[in-house]
């Protein structure tokens, strides 16, 4: 099991979690949430293990300005929460990881992947917000009974210590990892490393039972 922990944004915070190993880290790239990562400095993430996929959380954004901060920041992966069609991604999937994030609700049409199916690299579903993301809601996990694409994904949308358990009972052959977010915080954008720390020993826990 995967473990990605998204939305730092503070040089000493960044640290701290890396120091962690998640295999992971989510830095976003949108201005209208307080995840927002402003200026920080390019140093910080240069600074990571190799081992951590640096990811940058995009949405909506251009072509252009993705690519400019892949450059800058030297992010190995691209999260897209907009409205991203196939197209945009394989341009980004010639260069990067691409995950691709949907909002997950009640009555979602799990057809709408397929046009994507070759396109990106991973999917993430999370829970349908229109703030694209950071809801800190989850959605109904039994919904992922009706995917059954190969391409694996990242189970989204208000992980928190409370439900972390209930998370590693979920079977599904494509389930490839977890997205630990707002539930996981002091405050929006800095990480509880001792919330992360137990939710790790949990994850990495049952990846063991599993061998
Ligand atoms: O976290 C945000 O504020 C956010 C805002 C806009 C687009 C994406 C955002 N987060 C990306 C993530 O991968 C989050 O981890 C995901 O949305 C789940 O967040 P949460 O429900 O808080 O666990």
């Amino acid at each position: 099991m995967k473990i990605k922990v998204c939305g730092l944004k503070d040089p000493e915070n960044i640290k701290a979690v890396a120091a962690l190993k998640p295999d992971y880290m989510g830095f976003i790239n949108y201005g209208l949430t307080p995840r927002f990562i402003g200026n920080l400095p390019v140093n910080v993430l240069q600074g990571l293990p190799q081992s951590i996929q640096k990811t940058g959380v995009f949405v909506n954004d251009s072509l252009e300005n993705i690519g400019g901060l892949i450059k800058e920041y030297g992010f190995d992966v691209v999260q897209l929460h907009g409205y991203e069609n196939p197209e945009f991604c394989e341009v980004l999937k010639k260069r990067v990881t691409v995950i691709k994030a949907f909002g997950m609700e009640e009555d979602f049409n799990f057809a709408q992947l397929e046009p994507y199916v070759g396109h990106v690299d991973y999917f993430l579903f999370d829970t349908k917000t229109p703030k694209h993301g950071g809801s800190g809601k989850t959605f109904n996990w039994q919904i992922l009974h009706k995917y059954t694409l190969d391409v694996p994904f990242f189970l989204s949308g208000g992980l928190s210590p409370d439900n972390i358990e209930q998370v590693l009972t979920i079977k599904h052959p494509q389930f490839y990892g977890v997205d630990l977010n707002s539930k996981f915080e002091t405050s929006p954008g800095i990480k509880d490393l001792e919330k992360l720390s137990k939710a790790f020993e949990l994850l990495r826990q049952s990846a063991t039972n599993e061998i």
